[in-house]
C-alpha cells in the first residue's frame, strides 16, 4: 500500500529500489544573503544511480542535497522524485521516504540501537514484530551482531558501529531515495574504507538512488556511479562517470581538484582480474589478494611488501593468476613503476 500524506496525495511511491531525481533551475538564497548559495542547479538522476557531489567546502553541496528531503526550501525552482513534485508534498511525510545519513550520525542517545533503527517504522504504524525482525535484518546488513548490539546505547559503539547503524536506520523503511552528507567523513582512515567497500557491496543489491556528498576525489571515484564536481554556488563543472572525469577532466577547474595523479587514481575502477594476470607463484609467503579487490589494492600491496608479485586468488583460496607492477602498467597503459610508497598512499 502506497503511505499517503495528510493531504491525501500519495508521496513517494512504495518502491524499495531507486527511482528518478529531476532538480530544475533549483535557486537557494539565503535571508539576509545577496549572492545565492546555489544558483540555477539542474540535474537528473537515474533510478539506481549513485550520484556524489565533490566541491570545496562552502560551494552549496549539502545546501543542494537538503531541499531534495525539503530540510531546506529552495527559494525557486522545481525538484520531482519519480516524476512527483516533492515541493507538493507535506515534508514529514516525505522524509519517511528518503534515507538519510549524516556525519556527526545522529543517533538518538536515550535510544537503544534496536529503538534508533526503529524510528521511521514505528512513525509508519509499523507492528512491533514487523520493526523487530526489520532492525535484526537489517543489524545483520551492516555486519552488526543483533543479540550483542540491538539493546546497547549509542555512547556504547565505535565510531564505525556507529555509522553502521546511521546507515542501517536510514535504510530501515526501505526508502528509494537516499541522501547521505560525508557519512563516512568522522571515521579513521581504516575504517573508513572498510565502511566504504561494505558500502558499496550493499548498494550492489540494494539499488538505491543516492545522492552522496563527499570532500574527498578518491572517496567519489571509489563509489560514483557519476561525479558531479562543483564549483561556487553549485555550479557543475563536469558531470560524468569517475572514469571519463579522470580521463578527460573539463577544464583547469576539473583538474585541480583531481590532484596528481590522475592515471593511478584510475586503478581503483579496474577489478584485479581484468589486467592480464601471470601464472600464479607456489613460492611460501606470496601475498595475495582476493580476485573481487582492484588494482590499487593490487599495487599497494606490492609496494607494502615489496614482493615481486601477488597472487589473485577467488573466495575458496584457489590462485587464478599473479599481478606484477608491470602488468598492473600496462593494463593501465601508464608506468607505475616510479611509484613510491608515499605516492601510492596519496592514489
Ligand atoms: N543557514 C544558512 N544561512 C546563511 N548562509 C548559509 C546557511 N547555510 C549555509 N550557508 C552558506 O551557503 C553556502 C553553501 O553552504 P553549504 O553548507 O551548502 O556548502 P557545502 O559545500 O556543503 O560546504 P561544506 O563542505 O563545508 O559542508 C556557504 O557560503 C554557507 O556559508
Amino acid at each position: 500500500m502506497p503511505e499517503s500524506t495528510s493531504t491525501g496525495v500519495t508521496a513517494i511511491p512504495d518502491k524499495t529500489t531507486g527511482v528518478s531525481i529531476a532538480l530544475d533551475n533549483v535557486v537557494k538564497t539565503y535571508p539576509g544573503q545577496v549572492t545565492p548559495a546555489v544558483d540555477q542547479f539542474s540535474m537528473n538522476v537515474s533510478p539506481g544511480e549513485l550520484i556524489m557531489f565533490v566541491g570545496p567546502s562552502g560551494c552549496g553541496k549539502t545546501t543542494t542535497m537538503k531541499m531534495i528531503n525539503r530540510i531546506i526550501e529552495p527559494t525557486s525552482g522545481s525538484i520531482a522524485i519519480d516524476g512527483r513534485d516533492v515541493l507538493s508534498l507535506d515534508p514529514n511525510e516525505l522524509r519517511r521516504h528518503i534515507g538519510y545519513v549524516i556525519q556527526q550520525v545522529g543517533l538518538f542517545p536515550h535510544m537503544t540501537i534496536a529503538e534508533n533503527i526503529g524510528v521511521v517504522p514505528k512513525l509508519l504504524g509499523w507492528s512491533k514484530k514487523k520493526i523487530s525482525d526489520r532492525v535484526d535484518e537489517l543489524l545483520e546488513t551492516v555486519q552488526l551482531d543483533a543479540r550483542e548490539f540491538s539493546g546497547r546505547y549509542p555512547k556504547q559503539l565505535s565510531g564505525g558501529q556507529q555509522q553502521r547503524v546511521g546507515v542501517a536506520r536510514a535504510l530501515a523503511a526501505d526508502p528509494p531515495v537516499m541522501l547521505m552528507d560525508e557519512p563516512f567523513g568522522a571515521t579513521d582512515p581504516i575504517t573508513r574504507e572498510k565502511l566504504q567497500a561494505e558500502f558499496l557491496h550493499l548498494q550492489a543489491t540494494i539499488g538505491k538512488t543516492i545522492i552522496f556528498v563527499t570532500h574527498d576525489f578518491d572517496e567519489a571515484v571509489l563509489l560514483g556511479d557519476r561525479i558531479a564536481v562543483l564549483s561556487e554556488r553549485s555550479q557543475i563543472e563536469q558531470f560524468d562517470t569517475p572514469a571519463k572525469i579522470l580521463a578527460a577532466p573539463a577544464n583547469d577547474y576539473v583538474s585541480s581538484f583531481i590532484g596528481s595523479g590522475a592515471a593511478l587514481k584510475r586503478l581503483v575502477l579496474i577489478p584485479a582480474t581484468e589486467a592480464k594476470l601471470g601464472a600464479a607463484s607456489s613460492a611460501s609467503g606470496t601475498p595475495t589478494i582476493d580476485a573481487a579487490r582492484n588494482l590499487r589494492d593490487a599495487l599497494d600491496l606490492l609496494i607494502v611488501t615489496g614482493a615481486p608479485l601477488v597472487n589473485v586468488v577467488l573466495g575458496d583460496g584457489r590462485a587464478v593468476g599473479s599481478l606484477t607492477v608491470a602488468s598492473i602498467s600496462a593494463t593501465l597503459g601508464v608506468e607505475v613503476l616510479g611509484a613510491s610508497a608515499s605516492s601510492a598512499s596519496a592514489l
